[in-house]
């Protein structure tokens, strides 16, 4: 019960902060990883509020040490998977009953504990877990997860504050009701805040929730959950469970109460679940929401006016930050004959520059990508492209796995523009460069429109309006996230909302109203003052 309007004003992003030498914050930091290293810890699911173990434990290791093991997670099985889908349903009604000023007080407390007490313990896990270097954690696991939470409170309030008008003798009100049945939360390796905010989105609109998180995230995922439950999170309402995806789809996918899945990774296996919703749409009692971001091949276009020093930045950072496992990652470049040249002999030598190794050392830029599979599966295409001729290692193309999964950030070159690196999400530290003739450009740009099936991030740098304007009409459905001489990864909560269409998914923007929305369902309300108690319209009284 609610005796009041309460206020949500717009947050500001939390501000990042720099782990300069001898900052408060990297002394901080230093210490957590310390102790994080140890003492192993022993990690289990968390079903209805309880600490599950399995006795299945196995090993977690940080990628970039892979003889170190950080603890142990507790596997689950088909039975743990039902457990979460009854407790997440025993849990709705008192969930949906709790006011929004309690609900939403529980995501701003947990937005506040990982600002203060636990930001170092978010960043650690994040940075041991998932091999990603202070900065890059930093971004992601404190100030992203922290937006998400404050940002989307605030959206929420603005939307349930979203009323009809009434005429005369009437009230008309629209409630925001929550989906009935269970949210299945889906999500990837590369961030824990993405990890974070699929399960809370649908849970602060009043959902329950079954989150899976990828094996390789557990880490980080596990320290998230325990803050939701510190911040208040009452039992049941998200359930973290560690289950091989295909038992959980089958499980899932096949429950009458299955309510809608927020996903985020490959284009693959989204499709294989929209696959699977659409056969057993029979078996649900409302037609599921199915939300996901998904993959990408990301371009930069640069134009013969564009500054070379700008674009070789751009690419450094944008294809090779946390290894270019990023769906937004830089991962084709278009660069123009008159700039070439310059653009690429920067780009090899801030590349050369670039350290290389664990993420205890600070001044790492690279660290190890995130397992052997994706180890195995980057190395191949680095290995083929050395054995091609449309293709030219400018920079980087050796792999080491003797210690972690490092892989040198590569700068391949080639002459064909439709070459296979062109066109396949690789999802890791390898961009390729296509030089075209600079006199070429708007053909260029419908090549770029044309290569991938993805469509999620592109850049285009000019000086020129008119080619800055040429290439945002032109590339209009080529990138949901469309920047302009900037590269085209970090996007912002509350600044640049996130997502694609095409291959990189069903666009509904993470972190916006937008996406708020796919997890409400709206009763329309009308109650009329002084009902009629007479059928006849007046002019059916005479003649
Ligand atoms: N568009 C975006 O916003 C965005 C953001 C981050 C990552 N991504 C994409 O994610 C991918 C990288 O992440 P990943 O390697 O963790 O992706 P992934 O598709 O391998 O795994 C994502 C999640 O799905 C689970 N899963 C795998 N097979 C499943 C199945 N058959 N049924 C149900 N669940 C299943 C995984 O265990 C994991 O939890 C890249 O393609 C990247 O582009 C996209
Ligand atoms: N939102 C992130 C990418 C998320 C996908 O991996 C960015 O904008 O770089």
């Amino acid at each position: 019960m609610s005796y009041g309007y309460f206020n949500y004003p717009l947050p500001v992003n939390e501000p990042v902060l720099n782990y300069a030498p001898g900052s408060p914050e990297k002394e901080t930091l230093k210490k957590t990883l310390a102790e994080l290293k140890k003492k192993e810890i022993d990690i289990p699911m968390y079903i209805g509020g309880k600490a599950v173990r399995t006795g299945n434990k196995v090993a977690i290791h940080p990628p970039h040490e892979i003889a170190f093991t950080l603890g142990h997670y507790h596997a689950g099985e088909e039975k743990h998977i039902r457990q979460a889908i009854d407790s997440a349903l025993k849990a709705k009604e008192e969930w949906s009953n709790i006011s929004w000023e309690n609900r939403a007080a529980i995501f701003l407390k947990a937005a506040d504990l990982i600002a203060t007490k636990y930001r170092s313990y978010m960043n650690g896990t994040t940075m041991l877990g998932q091999s990603k270097n202070a900065y890059q954690a930093e971004i992601d696991s404190a100030c992203e997860i922290i937006d998400f939470l404050r940002f989307n409170v605030h959206y929420l309030s603005e939307i349930y504050r979203q009323q009809p008008i009434s005429s005369p003798g009437i009230h008309n009100r629209l409630e925001y009701r929550p989906l009935e049945g269970f949210v299945l939360a889906v999500t990837p390796f590369n961030f824990t805040a993405i990890g974070g905010n699929l399960p809370t989105s649908a849970a602060m609109c009043g959902n329950v929730v079954v989150w899976k998180c990828a094996e390789t995230q557990i880490y980080s995922a596990q320290m998230f959950m325990r803050i939701l439950k510190e911040a208040g999170l009452p039992d049941g309402v998200i359930n973290l469970i560690y289950v091989p995806g295909p038992t959980l789809g089958e499980i899932c996918f096949n429950h009458p109460e299955f309510a809608g899945v927020h996903f985020t990774g490959s284009t693959g296996v989204f499709n294989t679940m929209w696959k699977t919703i659409g056969e057993n749409m029979s078996r649900y009692k409302s037609y599921p929401r199915i939300v996901g971001e998904t993959g990408g091949k990301d371009f930069v276009v640069a134009h013969k006016s564009a500054n070379p020093d700008a674009v070789a930045t751009a690419l450094a950072r944008g294809a090779f930050e946390f290894q270019g496992q990023k769906c937004s990652a830089a991962s084709r470049a278009y660069i123009p004959s008159n700039i070439a040249a310059e653009v690429k002999n920067k780009l090899v030598a801030q590349v050369k520059s670039m350290k290389m190794g664990t993420v205890e050392d600070f001044t790492n830029f690279i660290n190890a990508v995130i397992d052997q599979r994706s180890y195995e599966k980057i190395k191949k295409y680095i290995d083929n492209a050395k054995k091609d001729k449309k293709a030219k290692i400018l920079v980087g193309g050796n792999c080491d796995r003797r210690k972690g999964y490092f892989i040198e950030p590569t700068v391949i070159e080639t002459t064909d523009p439709k070459y296979v690196t062109m066109c396949e999400e690789i999802f890791g530290p390898v961009l390729t460069i296509y030089t075209y003739d600079a006199d070429q450009y708007e053909k260029t740009l419908a090549l770029v429109d044309a290569t991938s099936p993805y469509a999620l991030t592109g850049s285009i740098f000019a000086q020129d309006k008119a080619a800055i304007d040429l290439a945002t009409n032109k590339l209009r459905n080529a990138a949901g996230n469309f920047y302009v001489n900037d590269k085209p990864t970090g996007a912002v909560v509350g600044q640049q909302p996130f997502g694609g269409a095409r291959a990189s998914g069903t666009n509904d923007k993470a972190g916006s109203q937008l996406n708020l929305y796919r997890w409400l369902s709206a009763r329309t309300i009308k109650e009329t003052f002084n009902p009629p108690v007479d059928y006849r319209y007046p002019f059916l009284n005479e003649q």
